[in-house]
């Protein structure tokens, strides 16, 4: 585990219960690095969101084994970030990011130094004092961003945290997120179905298909020229639903 922020070892997921009971994830196992931007990437409904709580700690797998790296406890160290920024309004943008301080779990991170970093690298520092009432969506994200960098977590888990902006802004957002993954030391998991998002934000791409869902398709982008990974998703990715193992072999079979 050395080089793992978390490693998941054949894990399986179901909801329900008796003849109601459904199998969302089967026999899932990966690993996410420390240090780098990881995405799971899958269509909608394939189960990526229950992958990434799963990751939280936010639910226990039906069973196979959510391991966590040296040093990191999940309820300390990992924070979620959802598409909704979910600020508070009666609370400053200051105090919203600021928030997590007051937790006990948090003792000793409070880094006033570091929140004015936060909002001034993510361009939101004029912003301080209003309240959430008056955001953009970019703005509030930044702002939902900075919340939960705030207390130095070392693994941020974004699900679809960039759905709602209009592409400008998407595309500035991607790029500040690296950016803060690399000066923070941080380690991130993202989730989208955006195949354009995958490969402007991942070091490594975890494609989930089939259902239940498993680990379908595995990549270091750096390994393939972007272009050719990005054609050779797309021609696969239809097929992810119906046969898994053909993406794999198409990809695989042709620039391995
Ligand atoms: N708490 C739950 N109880 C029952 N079923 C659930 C629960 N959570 C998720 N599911 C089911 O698991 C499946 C996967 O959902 P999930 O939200 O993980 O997919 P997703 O890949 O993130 O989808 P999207 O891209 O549309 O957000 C869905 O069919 C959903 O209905």
């Amino acid at each position: 585990m050395g080089t793992a922020a978390i490693e998941l070892v054949d894990v399986t997921k179901t909801y329900g219960h008796g003849r109601r009971v459904r199998a969302v994830l089967a026999g899932v196992s990966c690993t996410i690095p420390f240090g780098a931007v990881t995405v799971l990437l899958g269509p909608s409904g394939v189960g990526k969101s229950t992958l990434l709580r799963l990751m939280a700690g936010l639910e226990a797998p039906s069973s196979g084994v959510v391991r966590y790296g040296t040093g990191i406890e999940p309820r300390r160290d990992v924070r979620l970030v959802f598409q909704e920024p979910n600020l508070l309004p009666w609370l400053t943008v200051a105090d919203n990011v600021t928030l997590g301080f007051r937790f006990a779990l948090n003792r000793g991170r409070a880094d006033f130094g570091l929140v004015a970093e936060l909002l001034d690298r993510l361009g939101v520092s004029e912003l301080a004092e209003v309240y959430p009432e008056t955001l953009s969506g970019g703005q509030a994200q930044r702002v939902n961003l900075a919340r939960a960098l705030a207390t130095r977590p070392r693994l941020v888990l974004l699900d679809e945290p960039f759905a709602a902006l209009d592409p400008v802004t998407r595309r500035e957002s991607q790029r500040w997120l690296r950016e803060l993954v690399a000066e923070l030391g941080l380690t991130a998991v993202l989730v989208t179905h955006d195949l354009e998002e995958a490969l402007a934000v991942g070091d490594q791409l975890i494609l989930l298909g089939g259902q239940p869902a498993s680990v379908v398709g595995w990549w270091q982008v750096a390994e393939y020229a972007p272009d050719e990974l990005r054609r050779a998703l797309l021609n696969g990715y239809g097929m992810v639903q119906g046969s898994a193992a053909s993406v794999e072999s198409f990809v695989v079979g042709r620039f391995r």
